[in-house]
């Protein structure tokens, strides 16, 4: 075929009737566009009553169709080796199929927004400083108050401040704290606890012994708060903090101990570590732990962290208090319970900690349901599973469009987050592959995009580097997690005014402040509501505005806007994938087949340039066999992570209705990694191994189940 496209792509479930989308005749053979444009034709003949044989003068072939959307055609054995040999691709068949991104979609059901944004009313940001109070009123210590104005900029507190820093400066109760993303918690529970500290008689040093310990879910957690108190003691060097967290050498944490500290900030499992295995800790804490607080509460009462709350209390509680020794704090341990969502876990966590505790909400009417800021604006979108790597490749370069055009050179963020570590694997590689030519920053972590880079279409013809690319994920090394969570959220020469994009699993999604993250795509439904709140929380925080994008797919996954409609007082914007995403990105751009370079293959048509991108990163998977492998995982283990839905949200996610072919396209993949799956059962040498015996299903959904749960609970290796 004259215009081979040196790869064969296969139409993957093009069903021309049942559930995905309505009938149309199937035609294959000839170039794709010749047979776009045809299709065009043939419609117009349909609507104009002359029937579906106007094909024009092509060579066109009708595939076999069946009623229920079954695949149309299957690709050649010879090519499908082809495509198997890895680099360079093999012998690939002169035969094309077409790999039409934009037909047998299956359509959106939603017909009008059901919570719609109103643009014309004025929003407040909800989780803002209030001007007319102070913290001098509410009591804090004044060398904190001159540190918060001159070193933090911050001088008026939030609502969630207001309420929660008399209450802790008074508590001999226990307190939860309950506020929205981004309003200031950490300050909210610190401030208080030093200013009592501040305030004793006796003066302390880090030999006095510890005072309080703050336990989080993540690392990255535990090390931002120990650098807000860090911070905070620089008006109290002799106030000494300890972080112990997973990832980091136990000795060298060890020798901190020992030399004595007031504050522990950690993760469960280390803390616990220490307290079973470092008899200095136990020395630490005899007599002196007033404080214990618990952030992120419901997210610990997760993952297995509950047995080793459980156990930390207890050795707490073991160790008896001398009441004589800083009469001035609270003559028994007060637990502070911190999060801006109310799950199960929370009054589970309540049972176990908590004795009358007071609750303090800075919601409106104290009510259950959190909500997100209301300064935040939601988008929803619905797109069809073959078009989501895509339409996310669109959605990153309209922000980088916006990037560039701004005048203000200020460093712009975007946080995508992914349901496991190895589909932001690939997301980052093809996102930051760049012909090979980006730059690595930290480690590989932190790719540099080059001048005319084809990796998003807004780039290709702009010749300094503005954009960079980072992943963060449960299963790198501690130091790469750091290292790329500084270069990400700190201004270097290397990053400073550029468009930073960082893909990520939840593990980034609790917690986390990251300056002036301007967008959050979510381009993986969240595993619950609760993660949907915390993961679009990283922006519009402290009264700042921010964007936020989910996408959906067709079908049962749109219900799911009625089930977070309560979340979302203000509402969200239902956006069209084609109009409002691919358009403006792909309109006036400038792709090119990553195998003919020249000008004479630019269209001007949005959907042809779309088309000929997915085509580029599909042609990359069929001559890189790393990056093959790394489509092939990461849809692998994103079928198994969506398998893990809870059960109460399994109506809106349910495994059984994906279109796994159409979203093996989605990881540019040309058919499921089900069926290349098959080829491996042939050894490296290329000998055919045994076939093993065929699964139950019980077994396999319990087995499957099984490695999607210990593949979550790594993220959160503690
Ligand atoms: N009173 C204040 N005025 C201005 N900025 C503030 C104030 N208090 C806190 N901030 C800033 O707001 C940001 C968010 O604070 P923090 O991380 O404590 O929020 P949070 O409520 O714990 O959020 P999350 O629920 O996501 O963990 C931080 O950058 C912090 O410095």
């Amino acid at each position: 075929m004259a215009d081979d496209d040196g790869m064969m792509l296969l139409n993957l479930d093009t069903a021309s009737s049942g559930d995905f989308g309505p009938k149309t005749t199937k035609i294959n053979g000839g170039k794709w566009k010749d047979r776009r444009r045809v299709k065009i034709q043939q419609k117009a003949a349909e609507r104009g009553g002359q029937g579906s044989e106007t094909l024009g003068n092509l060579p066109l072939k009708r595939s076999r169709t069946s009623d229920r959307g079954t695949p149309a055609k299957k690709a050649p054995k010879a090519d499908s080796k082809g495509a198997k040999n890895g680099r360079n691709g093999g012998n690939i068949n002169s035969e094309q199929y077409v790999s039409s991104l934009f037909t047998s979609n299956r359509d959106m059901v939603t017909s009008a927004n059901s919570n719609a944004h109103d643009e014309n009313s004025k929003v407040d940001p909800s989780n803002a400083p209030l001007l007319q109070d102070s913290f001098e009123a509410l009591g804090v210590a004044a060398p904190l108050l001159q540190l918060l104005n001159n070193k933090m900029r911050i001088s008026k507190p939030t609502r969630v401040q207001k309420l929660s820093i008399p209450t802790l400066l008074e508590a001999q109760n226990d307190v939860f704290v309950h506020a929205q993303t981004g309003s200031g918690k950490t300050l909210a529970f610190l401030l208080p606890i030093l200013t009592r500290i501040l305030a004793l008689e006796e003066r302390v040093d880090r030999q006095s012994g510890c005072f309080a310990m703050v336990i989080t879910p993540t690392r990255e957690l535990a090390s931002q708060i120990y650098s807000v108190m860090l911070t905070l003691t620089q008006c109290c060097h002799y106030i000494v903090p300890c972080l112990l967290i997973g990832g980091e050498r136990k000795k060298s944490e060890k020798a901190r101990l020992r030399k004595g500290c007031n504050f522990i900030i950690g993760t469960p499992g280390r803390i616990l570590d220490h307290i079973e295995n470092t008899q200095v800790i136990k020395e630490q804490m005899a007599s002196t732990m007033r404080y214990l607080v618990l952030d992120e509460g419901d997210k610990l009462m997760e993952l297995g962290f509950e047995e080793t709350i459980t156990k930390i209390i207890s050795f707490l509680h073991e160790v008896p208090i001398d009441t004589l020794k800083f009469p001035q704090l609270p003559h028994r341990i007060t637990h502070t319970l911190c999060s801006a969502t109310l799950k199960g876990g929370v009054t589970k966590l309540g049972n176990v900690t908590l004795k009358n505790y007071k609750l303090i909400s800075s919601g409106r009417k104290e009510q259950e349901v959190s909500t997100v800021p209301d300064q935040l604006l939601q988008s929803i979108i619905v797109v069809p599973p073959k078009l989501r790597l895509v339409t996310l490749a669109a959605q990153l370069s309209n922000i980088t469009a916006e990037h560039i055009a701004a005048e203000n050179k200020e460093t712009t963020r975007t946080i995508v987050f992914l349901s496991c570590s190895d589909s932001v694997e690939f997301h980052y590689d093809a996102f930051s592959y760049d012909d090979g030519k980006s730059r690595s920053l930290v480690g590989d972590s932190a790719r540099m995009l080059s001048g005319n880079s084809t990796s998003l279409p807004c780039l290709s013809q702009v010749t300094a580097p503005s954009v960079v690319c980072y992943k963060l994920h449960g299963s790198l090394s501690q130091q790469t997690r750091t290292a790329t969570l500084q270069s990400f959220s700190g201004e270097t020469d290397a990053t400073r005014g550029k468009h930073l994009i960082m893909f990520c699993t939840d593990v980034a999604s609790r917690g986390l402040d990251l300056p002036r993250v301007s967008s959050v795509l979510e381009l993986d439904p969240p595993f619950a509501v609760e993660d949907h709140l915390h993961r679009i929380g990283r922006t519009a925080r402290a009264g700042v505005s921010g964007k936020s994008l989910l996408f959906l797919l067709p079908g049962e996954e749109e219900a799911y806007m009625d089930h977070i409609k309560p979340y979302h007082p203000k509402g969200w914007k239902l956006l069209k994938f084609d109009q409002d995403i691919l358009k403006p990105a792909f309109m006036e751009s400038n792709v090119l087949r990553s195998d003919r370079r020249s000008e004479k293959d630019v269209s001007t048509e949005w959907d042809n340039n779309a088309t000929t991108w997915h085509l580029n990163v599909e042609r990359r998977v069929l001559e890189d066999q790393t990056f093959k492998e790394l489509a092939v995982k990461g849809f692998m283990s994103h079928i198994r992570a969506y398998a893990t839905h809870l059960s109460q949200e399994k109506k809106y996610f349910n495994v059984k209705c994906l279109h796994l072919g159409h979203l093996a396209k989605s990881f540019a993949l040309r058919e499921r990694p089900k069926a290349m799956g098959a080829a491996s059962s042939h050894n490296k040498n290329g000998e055919a191994t045994a076939k093993k015996p065929k699964e139950d299903t019980r077994t396999k959904m319990l087995r499957l189940a099984d490695i999607a749960m210990r593949q979550s609970q790594r993220e959160f290796n503690y």
